[in-house]
């Protein structure tokens, strides 16, 4: 049986002067040498995009960070510029796809802007420069040139016991992450779990209420370290494994209708 394919939606970036629609490696790699399903990238736009003809030929979703961050007026705030950068055909793109997703039973792996995205498609809204708050830790992106430092593992978060996270992470209790962001979860949408924190009650990762297949989102990074760290490589083995049994079943119906052709061929 080939790999079976995941849909990753696209970051609008301007590189020279063009448009691009782009995704980081280290999520496509992470897909591809963790969870043993290829990637395909869905070019973000606002207008276009039919969501069920994408959904219909993939058998998961994976949606990516990103440095921008969610339109605040899909969650019933105004935009102000410090709440940018924006990416609206990003917006535009993930948001229909996290949805429809979990309605068809799509396993949907959300990370760092996913998770933000997988909250505000669902209802809820997003706290913005969380590190300005009160005891709160700073989650952004360390001031660092080099990747593997920008995401260094540097975090502990607690993961419940007993959750879809944990059984899907291998581990429940304290977890060490990375962490590279300003905003996280505000109001929780309501179907949706916290099922990790941070010391400062940063909420670190969340699973859909009676999901009908895999269906977490989390806050920090795996993919990056899904080589070698243990956690991350349990969690993209857990995407991957959901991906295939939902491409297996898929493809169910159609070696059912190949059996009377066959009869008849033979
Ligand atoms: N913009 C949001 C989401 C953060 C996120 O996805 N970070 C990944 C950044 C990766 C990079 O910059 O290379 C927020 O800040 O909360």
């Amino acid at each position: 049986m080939p790999k079976p394919i995941v849909a990753v939606p696209a970051d609008i970036r301007v590189i020279e002067g063009a448009v691009w629609h782009a995704s980081p490696n280290q999520y496509l790699e992470a897909a591809l040498k963790v969870a043993e399903v290829m990637c395909f990238v869905v070019p973000a736009f606002e207008e276009g995009n039919e969501i069920d003809a994408i959904l219909d030929r993939v058998d998961g979703l994976l949606v990516s960070g990103s440095a921008t961050n969610v339109h605040p007026s899909l969650y019933g705030k105004p935009a102000t510029e410090a709440d940018g950068p924006f990416d609206p055909a990003r917006d535009a793109t993930s948001l229909p796809l996290i949805r429809r997703a979990l309605d068809r039973g799509i396993p949907l792996l959300a990370i760092c802007r996913g998770i933000q995205e997988l909250n505000v498609a669902l209802g809820g809204t997003l706290a913005t420069e969380i590190h300005e708050g009160e005891g709160m830790w700073d989650h952004r992106k360390p001031n660092v040139s080099e990747r593997d430092h920008m995401f260094a593992i540097r975090q502990p978060v607690f993961v419940e016991e007993g959750s879809c996270i944990a059984r899907y992470l291998g581990v429940s209790g304290e977890v060490q992450v990375n962490s590279l962001h300003r905003q996280a979860i505000g109001k929780t949408a309501p179907g949706l779990k916290v099922e990790a924190v941070a010391e400062d009650g940063t909420i670190e990762a969340v699973s859909v209420i009676d999901a009908k297949n895999f269906a977490v989102g989390v806050q920090w990074h795996p993919e990056y370290w899904a080589g070698t760290d243990k956690p991350s490589r349990a969690l993209f083995e857990a995407f991957g494994d959901a991906v295939r049994a939902y491409a297996a079943v898929k493809a169910e119906p159609a070696a059912e209708q190949s059996k009377p052709l066959a009869a008849a061929v033979r």
